[in-house]
């Protein structure tokens, strides 16, 4: 797709500081939309807004993704994706951060392109693909090639600072989310029975575990459930996307997190991935050209690295930002 940048920062991605209002009508909305792409796409700029389409693909727990179909002067169709940010977003989700990543994982192959930036959104290519369901990772095939991606993904190196951000992320969750107050009396009542102090324990605790570990620090995904691991059936193209919750990390947090997903959104852990299941997936991510020649003794490390760290995913998702639904095995 040949977009030329209207305004160019300094990587060449166009970019733009308008802002569109998610409490907004969706035609208005729509209407606010079409001027972003506009503005961001000069070979759209003259194009009569009847060219353009606009639908919801998803309202996720973050953001407002929507699907923008146009029409374009010779004829051709073509379709991106606008982000609209949620409000308040930029408390959990470090955008800078994010953006910076987008760009390296995309030049590595991850995920949506990126094509241009907004005021509180950004604009990425339109992927053809269905999206996974949590059974579809079982599938020996697709958590073969999860891992294989996986691995490769933990390869890429983005700029900066490279300390795990898993201890910052914790410590920030921990200090908002063991100092919120409710006004319906009954949700005061039930958060006052968390004990933070005892939280705060557990989680030292396993830091102190970890530390012992030594375990390898990649740039990790942290958000590597089934909604977001996406099928070209017919290419047997897989894509990982999403990248909001990025950072470098312990590799093993970030495969024992996606194992956690396999429980998927009712929590049901009757589908957490049994011994064999993790292992077929480590020999994947260890050694995808000959996955059955990966060691026991490794198979045995990887097992122990990520079964440390499968309970820090627990820990963040019960305070972070998904805590809806990762918070639902506790109560
Ligand atoms: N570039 C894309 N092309 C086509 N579909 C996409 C694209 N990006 C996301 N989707 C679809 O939209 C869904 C939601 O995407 P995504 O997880 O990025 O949104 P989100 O707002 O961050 O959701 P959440 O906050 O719940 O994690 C995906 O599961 C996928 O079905």
């Amino acid at each position: 797709m040949d977009i030329a940048p209207s305004v160019a920062i300094h990587d060449s991605i166009p970019h733009h500081p308008l802002s569109v209002d998610t409490a907004l009508s969706f035609p208005v909305m729509s209407h606010r939309v079409i001027d972003v792409c506009k503005k961001l796409f000069r070979k759209w700029e003259k194009l009569d807004d009847s060219r353009f389409s606009v639908e919801t693909v998803s309202g996720g727990i973050t953001n407002l993704l929507l699907k923008v179909s146009v029409k374009e002067g010779n004829g051709d169709n073509v379709a991106v994706t606008v982000r609209l940010y949620g409000p308040n977003t930029e408390y959990v989700i470090d955008r800078k951060r994010e953006l910076q990543a987008i760009k390296y994982l995309s030049a590595a192959g991850f995920g949506a392109k990126l094509l241009g930036v907004f005021g509180n959104g950004m604009v990425q290519s339109f992927i053809n693909a269905r999206t996974l369901n949590p059974a579809d990772m079982k599938k020996p095939k697709l958590a073969a090639e999860i891992a294989k991606q996986l691995r490769r993904f933990h390869h890429v190196e983005i700029p900066g600072s490279k300390e795990p951000q898993l201890w910052v992320d914790i410590f920030k969750f921990f200090e908002k989310a063991s100092s919120l107050r409710f006004e319906a009396p009954d949700m005061q009542r039930r958060y006052e029975t968390i004990s933070f102090k005892e939280v705060h324990e557990e989680v030292t605790q396993l830091k102190e575990l970890t530390d012992r570990l030594n375990a390898p620090v990649v740039f990790s995904h942290n958000d590597l459930l089934s909604g977001n691991l996406m099928l070209d059936d017919e290419h047997d193209n897989l894509y990982f996307i999403d990248f909001e919750y990025g950072s470098y990390s312990y590799r093993g947090y970030d495969i024992g997190n996606h194992f956690n997903e396999y429980a998927g959104y009712e929590c049901d852990y009757s589908l957490y991935p049994s011994k064999d299941e993790q292992f077929h997936f480590f020999r994947h991510y260890l050694k995808p050209e000959k996955p059955y020649e990966v060691p026991e003794k490794d198979l045995k490390a990887l097992y122990i690295e990520t079964h440390v760290h499968v309970s820090f995913a627990l820990v963040l998702g019960f305070m972070g930002p998904n805590s809806g639904k990762d918070v639902c095995h506790r109560f």
